[in-house]
């Protein structure tokens, strides 16, 4: 698979990454799988402080699991001011088919607040076969989701800003 042949944040070099100073950003996190989804709030929360974000304007909160995500994202821009929201989780699949109902219910859902907002919400939810898939992702072999979520987040924020004018 291609995903073997590379680190996925390589992502997060292509093309300009923008300065994060100007914009203010919400993170939600869920809290399942706390030990995958710490890692990539650090990775989330450390690439926004790389590229020039400032501490007073990250907004982090948790939520209980990856399908509260939604609700979160919604929550964060009905009640706050913000330019982008990421969402973190990890879903894995366990014995039944619950697995395809949370992923397939928040990919639909933070897209739904996202239009409903006009406002960047970005998917950084690993939905995974097992915990070492996730482990690779969340700071790993194949990088950090949360790295890749945080400068897509910025990347669009600076789209919105500039088509908003
Ligand atoms: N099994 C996982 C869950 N399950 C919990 C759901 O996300 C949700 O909190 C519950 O159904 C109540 O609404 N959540 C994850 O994030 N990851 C999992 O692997
Ligand atoms: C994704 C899940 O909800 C899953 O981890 C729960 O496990 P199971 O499908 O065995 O109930």
């Amino acid at each position: 698979m291609a995903t073997q042949l590379k680190n996925l944040s390589d992502f997060s070099t292509a093309g300009e990454i923008p300065s994060a100073a100007g914009y203010s950003f919400g993170i939600v996190v869920a809290e399942w799988n706390a030990e995958i989804t710490n890692a990539l709030y650090q990775g989330a929360y450390d690439s926004l402080i790389k590229y020039g974000a400032k501490p007073e304007n990250i907004h982090s909160y948790g939520v209980p699991g990856s399908f509260e995500l939604t609700t979160g994202a919604e929550l964060l821009l009905k009640n706050k001011k913000l330019d982008a929201i990421i969402t973190l989780g990890c879903v894995i699949q366990g014995e039944t088919r619950h697995f395809d109902f949370i992923c397939a219910a928040v990919a639909n859902g933070v897209t739904n607040v996202a239009i409903k907002y006009s406002k960047p919400v970005i998917f950084g939810v690993l939905t995974t076969d097992n915990q070492q898939q996730a482990i690779d992702r969340a700071g790993g072999k194949h990088g950090n989701k949360g790295d890749e979520a945080a400068v897509t987040a910025i990347k669009m924020a600076k789209l919105n800003e500039t088509l908003i004018g």
